[in-house]
């Protein structure tokens, strides 16, 4: 189990206020709310990237104590962002995109690439090259490349068309349904969340400062 409890996070001052949140191995959740409601601070606190200012995670029954460049257990959550192009280095190919993570498995790369449906022409080419979905497609597979245990899917589809969208949810669902991995969905989109998620829990508007 992924767990959130009693989290409170933010910047300067807190955007989120004692949420608590599970998901459970297998299980698909839907984050949603308002913009500036604290989605993505949420999803980036349970990612292990950003320290909360209260509260615990835990992963598996071991709660975290180090957060950002320290925490150990962060490869065993993958993180898909909704702008591909910024999570990216420019200069690489597609290939090494996904080989970043690896240390030079090759074969795995081959089989990350299979499972994202990249052909060995796309590989070859640079962001700039391919379209926002083709990117997204291999950043899913940097992202499942060291078999994590959860997937934080912030707003992964939002550059995308529908068949885009399809494409990506039917991998994650495959990868899912062979090592029951948990996932975390937040996204604008309540028809995306209904179809994808088994529930959806939602944050409330922002309050104003
Ligand atoms: N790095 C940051 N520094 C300061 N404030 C930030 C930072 N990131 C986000 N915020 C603020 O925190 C609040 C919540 O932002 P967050 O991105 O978590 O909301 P969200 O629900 O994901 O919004 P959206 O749906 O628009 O992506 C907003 O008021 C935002 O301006």
């Amino acid at each position: 189990m992924l767990t959130g409890t009693g989290i409170t996070a933010g910047y300067r001052n807190p955007v989120i206020t004692d949420v608590s949140l599970t998901v459970h191995p297998g299980q698909t959740i839907g984050l949603a709310g308002p913009s500036g409601s604290g989605k993505s601070t949420l999803a980036r606190v349970l990612a292990l990237l950003h320290k909360p200012f209260a509260g615990s995670v835990t992963i598996d029954g071991e709660t975290v104590t180090r957060f950002r460049f320290g925490a150990t257990q962060r490869t065993r959550i993958g993180v898909l962002f909704q702008q591909p192009r910024l999570s990216v280095d420019p200069r690489f190919t597609l290939r090494r995109v996904i080989a970043e993570p690896l240390k030079g498995n090759q074969e795995r790369v081959t089989e990350l690439a299979d499972l994202v449906m990249l052909t060995d022409d796309l590989l070859d080419r640079r962001p700039h090259e391919v379209s926002d979905g083709q990117l997204q497609r291999a950043c899913l597979a940097r992202a499942l490349a060291l078999r994590p245990r959860y997937l934080i899917c912030d707003e992964m589809t939002t550059m995308l068309d529908a068949s885009s969208t399809a494409a990506l949810v039917g991998v994650i669902r495959a990868y899912q349904a062979e090592t029951d991995a948990g996932v975390l969905a937040i996204s604008h989109d309540d028809r995306l969340l209904t179809r994808w998620a088994d529930e959806t829990v939602r944050l409330s508007a922002p309050l104003r400062r």
